[in-house]
């Protein structure tokens, strides 16, 4: 079932672009203080407006009405709810935009909502959108997901209903690799059993039982050199660390000088040269159990794997096996299938594995980022305007 482009909002139409970061800035000190810049007239009126958001690097225009308070553009928002306060902050923002309305909400009284809702904003990236809920929606547009892998969003089903889906690559970059540069640190300084050492009542220990590995000078292998990647691989350096990597596409020349990395087009030679690899794919049907026996069996005894891209791109029965069996020396894992593990699970009864509960984004200036880009994606899709960040299905 196709739906029309032309919908409910087609009376929006950008008027104007190309103002300058310092007059939004002055507009509204605000919202460009957190890096966003957005310029947002007080008056809510029948009036056009143009917006430019930018955020670091990004610039981006959208443009869009300027709306009566009652009329903003309603959104369903997936899994946000809480009373935390960084949640409160971020559904403050989303409401200068929309009009926000809950799972709950929706669910107590759908056939009113139902047709008001253009918008869905998906906060982290676990609920995921059945086809019964698509159908109840008539006038969705887009879909927001907040953060980048969009594994749990079935693209050509949702595209079958002419409804859009974007993400939120820019937000998460920087603490998506400082996760992984603390995860292999961790790891290799045996960082969480120091930490119960240290805690626990008998404090007579010696170092040396439980000695680490050092990350400075190691080699680290890289699978998946896409903005992540290669933000791991800029940290890297300032460790002195050699490093290779794999993926689909070789980068620039000019991307691979400036951090020093070496390109394998074979991963097994990765695998087999590195003390630490880590793990940056997105989850496709490629990269589903991509790292399994015969990869594991690839590595060095001494080696360290790093997962901060999906559970499921590692054959978790396999690892569990290679870290028993001292076939790789450590594992350090921010994503699992599935998330949470249950509390039988063998990989939790295991000294040399960290885990982490899917905190790649988990600080308060990325959720608040990933907030502005999937808003900048949403108004851009709601006035038919270029998306930043959209994702097509393959
Ligand atoms: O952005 C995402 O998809 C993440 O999982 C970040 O950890």
């Amino acid at each position: 079932m196709f739906r029309s482009k032309a919908s409910s909002l087609s009376t929006v139409i950008p008027l104007m672009f190309g103002q300058s970061n310092l007059a939004c800035k002055f507009f509204h000190p605000v919202i460009a203080s957190h890096g966003l810049c957005c310029h947002r007239s007080v008056i809510y009126k029948q009036r056009y407006r143009m917006h430019q958001l930018s955020a670091g690097r990004r610039t981006i225009n959208t443009g869009t009405k300027v709306m009566a308070e009652g009329e903003l553009p309603s959104v369903l928002i997936l899994d946000i709810g809480g009373t935390h306060g960084v949640l409160e902050d971020l559904a403050a923002l989303l409401k200068k935009h929309f009009h926000l309305i809950t799972m709950k909400e929706f669910l107590g009284n759908k056939e009113e909502m139902r047709k008001k809702i253009q918008s869905i904003f998906v906060f982290e990236c676990r609920p995921t959108i059945d086809r019964e809920l698509l159908e109840s929606l008539p006038n969705l547009k887009v879909i927001a997901n907040s953060g980048v892998g969009v594994d749990h969003l079935d693209l050509k089903m949702i595209s079958s209903f002419g409804v859009k889906v974007t993400n939120t690559p820019h937000a998460v970059a920087d603490p998506t690799a400082d996760i992984g540069m603390a995860l292999m640190l961790a790891s290799a300084r045996r960082l969480v059993e120091g930490c119960h050492i240290a805690l626990s009542p008998d404090t007579k220990y010696f170092a040396v039982d439980w000695l680490g590995v050092e990350v400075t000078r190691a080699t680290l292998g890289i699978i998946g050199m896409g903005s992540i990647g290669y933000k791991v691989a800029q940290r890297a350096r300032a460790f002195n660390m050699r490093i290779l990597y794999h993926n689909r596409n070789r980068r620039r020349k000019e991307d691979e000088e400036a951090v020093g990395a070496h390109y394998c087009a074979k991963m097994e030679d990765l695998l087999q040269q590195s003390d630490f690899v880590m793990l940056v794919v997105n989850l496709t049907p490629e990269t589903h159990k991509l790292i399994g026996k015969k990869e594991l069996g690839l590595m060095k005894p001494t080696a360290t794997l790093i997962n901060i891209s999906r559970g499921a791109v590692i054959d978790q029965d396999a690892l569990v096996e290679a870290l028993q069996n001292k076939v790789i020396r450590a594992a350090a894992l921010d994503v699992t299938y599935p998330e949470p593990l249950p509390r039988d699970h063998p990989l939790l009864n295991l000294s040399n594995v960290i885990i982490t509960p899917h905190i790649g984004t988990a600080t308060v200036q990325a959720i608040r980022m990933m907030a502005e880009e999937a808003i900048a994606n949403m108004l851009a899709a709601l006035n038919d305007q270029p998306i930043p960040s959209e994702v097509f299905p393959k």
